[in-house]
């Protein structure tokens, strides 16, 4: 099923295993198209279960080389402030998934700097040098308007890393954050933040289960970004929640018609 509302589409697909595979298939179309279009593409990606499926899926599916891999920039909306090596990595995560298998331009995948890195156990740091990385590939402003922004969303309304009423949730001004003593572990992060995710063409929320209902639907009842920060996530020009049946089990007709 597909609606939309002021909130974005929304698109409800059966069970999460569906719901990874046809957004691998919406991404591959999606990055395909802005390579034809523009001659290279960008995309952001995230953790979380529903995040590395999508890519487990891309890795897997035989339309997987219309991407032009060599011309793909790649980044993250967050990532755990852990050692490189450490299971709980977003980027090792990605990489395990899908980077190892495809080639990429090793240049081009904009990883956060782990904290065995090289700006040792100093988020602020990592933050800070991530901001010039988007602003050194950015051709307008200091953040890239990625094509395609992927994140997920926790059940109490957290996405990237920007937790509820937190700093990050109030920062206006930087683009990447570090963000220290969040509810979900690992305790220490770094995150874009509102100002960087809204620069992204096309924003996708994903996510699957009946924990992430309650989020979703207070998201689509109006709820504000400071106490339900996946609420302040938006594209330029699209906005996609991307559920299963389970995750949008709050969701009225009347709330996303
Ligand atoms: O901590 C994080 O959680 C979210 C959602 O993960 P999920 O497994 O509950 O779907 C993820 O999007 C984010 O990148 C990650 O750091």
């Amino acid at each position: 099923m597909t609606t939309t509302s002021q909130t974005g589409e929304v698109v409800v697909h059966s069970d999460a295993d569906v719901l990874a595979a046809a957004t691998a298939a919406r991404l591959i179309t999606a990055l395909a198209d802005a390579q034809a279009a523009r001659g290279s593409a960008s995309v952001v990606l995230t953790g979380g279960g529903t995040g590395i499926a999508i890519l487990e899926y891309v890795r897997h599916s035989p339309a997987r080389d219309a991407v032009d891999w060599s011309r793909l920039d790649v980044f993250w909306g967050d990532d755990r402030f852990v050692p490189a090596d450490d299971p709980e990595r977003n980027e090792r995560q990605a990489r395990e998934a899908l980077l190892d298998h495809v080639p990429v331009d090793r240049a081009r995948v904009h990883a956060m700097a782990p904290s065995d890195g090289e700006f040792g156990d100093d988020p602020d740091a990592a933050a800070a040098a991530y901001a010039r990385v988007l602003a050194a590939t950015a051709t307008d402003g200091d953040v890239p308007a990625f094509d395609v922004m992927i994140l997920g969303l926790g059940g109490e309304g957290h996405t990237a890393s920007i937790f509820p009423d937190t700093p990050a949730a109030h920062e206006t001004e930087r683009s990447v954050v570090a963000v220290r003593d969040c509810p979900k572990p690992p305790p220490t992060r770094v995150s874009l933040t509102f100002p960087a995710i809204r620069r992204a063409t096309e924003v996708w929320l994903v996510t699957a289960g009946a924990a992430k209902a309650d989020a979703v639907a207070a998201a689509h009842r109006g709820s504000g970004e400071i106490a339900l920060p996946v609420a302040g996530a938006r594209g330029t020009e699209r906005t996609r929640w991307l559920l299963d049946t389970e995750a949008a089990a709050g969701l009225s007709w009347s709330q996303h018609v």
